[in-house]
């Protein structure tokens, strides 16, 4: 697993969106092999979105052969509900961009029949390969996507009930009411994250500081179940000052002497991503700490 730190959100969010934008046009997607990404909704993304949307408005970046799979939805929201994850990413991102309508899922939380929306979801995505990259979030208490404490790690996607914390934590949107906040969401298991090709998890501000110490410094547990990501072969968490603050120092300089020696030896501007080296030089570094 690769940690990379930045001073704080804006540039955590120009590093991510940077990262999604190179595999993107490294992956030279077409109408037979779509690049198919995970997305999230939640604070911590709108920074890469805005982003993406200008890197598609400078003429850099098409979504025209990307086919998106967004994580969760709350159940029983209306679909254009100002807070429902369809309205969000209509608003953030899909709306700014050339993705064709029909390259977009979300799970239907609003379906007659909840278990087979999901198993529906599951089957789409294997009728596509698989996800290249999951982008995600995450939850003070460590939650991916909405897979709360005590989720299997092997999840898929399901109904979920929401914890208590998560509640208040999603109060904001809202109006601070928390009988407002849906108490059930569908969501991709850990499982389902997991199996995806490369995982992205952005980790931001004081508030997820303990959640990214758990995940990083301790072992797997279904309590953090963004700790899942320690098991993966190709993973990176984007996170800022902030985040790191429960975590010892010695954690954070090693993670950043690897990137410091990443750098002296590729070059920034030659270093692409997980040793796929872009520009002049052409062959593979595998950094360590993946
Ligand atoms: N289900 C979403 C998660 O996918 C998201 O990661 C989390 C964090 O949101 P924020 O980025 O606003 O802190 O919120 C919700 O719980």
């Amino acid at each position: 697993m690769r940690l990379v730190i930045r001073d704080n959100a804006a540039t955590v969010a120009d590093y991510v969106a940077e990262y999604i934008k190179e595999r993107i046009l490294q992956f030279e997607p077409s109408a037979e092999r779509p690049f198919v990404i995970g997305l999230p909704t939640g604070s911590s993304p709108i920074g890469v979105y805005k982003r993406l949307v200008a890197y598609h408005r400078d003429g850099i970046l098409s979504f025209k052969h990307v086919v998106t799979f967004n994580m969760d939805e709350y159940v029983g929201l209306p679909r254009d509900h100002p807070e429902s994850y369809h309205s969000f990413m209509w608003e953030h991102l899909f709306k700014h961009v050339d993705i064709p309508p029909e390259s977009v899922n979300i799970l239907d939380g609003n379906a007659a029949d909840l278990q087979a929306e999901c198993e529906r979801y599951e089957a789409k995505i294997a009728s596509y390969g698989g996800i290249e990259l999951f982008l995600g979030g995450i939850g003070p208490d460590g939650h991916i996507a909405f897979n709360e404490p005590g989720s299997s790690l092997q999840s898929r996607t399901r109904v979920k009930t929401l914890a208590y914390e998560t509640i208040i934590a999603n109060a904001r949107f809202f109006g601070g009411d928390v009988s407002k906040v849906p108490k059930l969401a569908l969501t991709v298991g850990v499982g389902t994250v997991m199996d995806a090709r490369e995982v992205v998890v952005i980790i931001t501000g004081a508030s997820k500081a303990i959640a990214l110490a758990k995940c990083i410094e301790e072992g797997v547990n279904h309590m953090w179940t963004v700790s899942a990501i320690q098991t993966h072969p190709r993973s990176l968490i984007a996170c800022d000052d902030d985040a790191t603050l429960e975590l010892h120092v010695k954690t954070v300089r090693y993670f950043k002497s690897i990137e410091q020696v990443q750098d002296e030896m590729i070059g920034r501007e030659n270093l692409g991503l997980y040793g796929q080296v872009a520009g002049p030089l052409r062959y593979t570094v595998i950094p360590s700490g993946n």
